[in-house]
């Protein structure tokens, strides 16, 4: 063979391999807690998604992106549908919409360790009113926490809860993110039901999210861990501003985090401190760690607790949170 013919031949591989390529959006809904964000930082490989034993802690939309050499599947990981109590409530509601209608592909997360409920066939049944066709796969989580017999009356109970509400499942999937398992099966069926397409994002990148909206995250986790439990739906955290500090060595660098933690009342500020400041602390060096880790350079974290009264029900002070 010569040069040319074989130049031809590979200009010819590459315009089918780009024809055969698939990229899109895929999101995860479900009920609070059934496990999408897990899902999502194990299909990525990375902890892109903000997961916690409570419910209602995604507040923004992050995607993950996973990459393969004949798809880009970009993940889009929403909060969890619910009735809403308040204005914030109606918002994320909102925002859960809206994304149902941009995406490719829906993967509706039923944890394999309890029963169908309501909260469950109120998403179901939202999605069976969804006007585009969109496939829909359902994905039965925590498989790991129930034994093979409970996960095939699951399976079957969702394969049901699709026949009475007239969806048609793309696929039905157990997985378990923590084990590991299947999770690489579930990329792989969610591909085909992508549009053929080129990648959408360069190779390696994990996700668009700004960073600064990254960093409040983990600093709002942080903040999260071991607080009473009416605490976090009032917790909002904004990062002022990330700047590297001037006059540093180059092999030194020290990047400054101003961060504000905005709460609803006054007297939920000693919680969020602590005792002589020492809640604050933990929180400041735990998600300091973090931040660092996710953004591959040493960290000075300036934290303060501030009040914004009533925020959740406040469309002024909600836009300024940024909901
Ligand atoms: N055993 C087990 N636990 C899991 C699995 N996936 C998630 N969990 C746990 O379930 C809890 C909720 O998981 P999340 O991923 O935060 O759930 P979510 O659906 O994103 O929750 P919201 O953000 O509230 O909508 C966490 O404590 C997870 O560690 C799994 O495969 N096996």
């Amino acid at each position: 063979m010569n040069a040319s013919s074989a130049t031809a031949g590979d200009t010819e591989g590459r315009a089918r391999d780009e024809a055969e390529h698939r990229s899109g959006f895929a999101c995860f809904v479900g009920r609070p807690n059934a496990g999408k964000s897990t899902l999502t930082n194990a299909l990525v490989g990375t902890k892109v998604a903000i997961t916690s034993t409570r419910p209602q802690t995604t507040r923004h939309t992050v995607r993950g992106i996973v990459h393969r050499p004949e798809a880009q599947l970009v993940l889009v990981d929403t909060p969890g549908l619910h009735k809403p109590r308040t204005l914030l409530g109606e918002r994320l509601n909102d925002v859960v919409r809206t994304t149902w209608a941009e995406v490719d592909v829906i993967g509706f997360c039923l944890p394999a360790d309890q029963k169908i409920g309501p909260g469950d066939r109120f998403i179901a049944g939202e999605l069976a009113e969804l006007k585009k066709r969109t496939p829909k796969v359902a994905v039965v989580t925590k498989t790991d926490l129930v034994s093979s017999k409970a996960l095939a009356e699951q399976l079957l109970a969702v394969d049901q809860l699709g026949r009475e509400l007239g969806i048609e499942w793309a696929e039905i999937v157990p997985v378990s993110a923590t084990e590991g398992s299947q999770v690489d099966l579930l990329a792989d069926l969610l591909v085909p039901l992508l549009p053929q397409g080129p990648p959408l994002y360069p190779d390696g990148d994990l996700t668009d999210e700004p960073e600064q909206v990254m960093v409040a995250e983990l600093i709002r986790e942080a903040a999260l861990e071991g607080v009473r439990d009416e605490l976090p739906h009032s917790i909002a955290v904004v990062v002022e501003e990330m700047v590297p500090r001037e006059d540093r060595p180059a092999d030194r660098p020290l990047l400054d985090v101003h961060a504000n933690i905005y709460i609803e009342r006054p007297s939920q500020k000693g919680i969020v401190i602590g005792p002589k400041g020492k809640r604050l602390k933990e929180v400041g060096s735990s998600s300091r760690r973090h931040i660092e880790a996710l953004l591959g350079t040493p960290v000075y974290l300036d934290l303060h607790v501030k009040v914004a009264k009533d925020w959740q029900r406040d469309p002024k002070q909600l836009r300024r949170l940024g909901f």
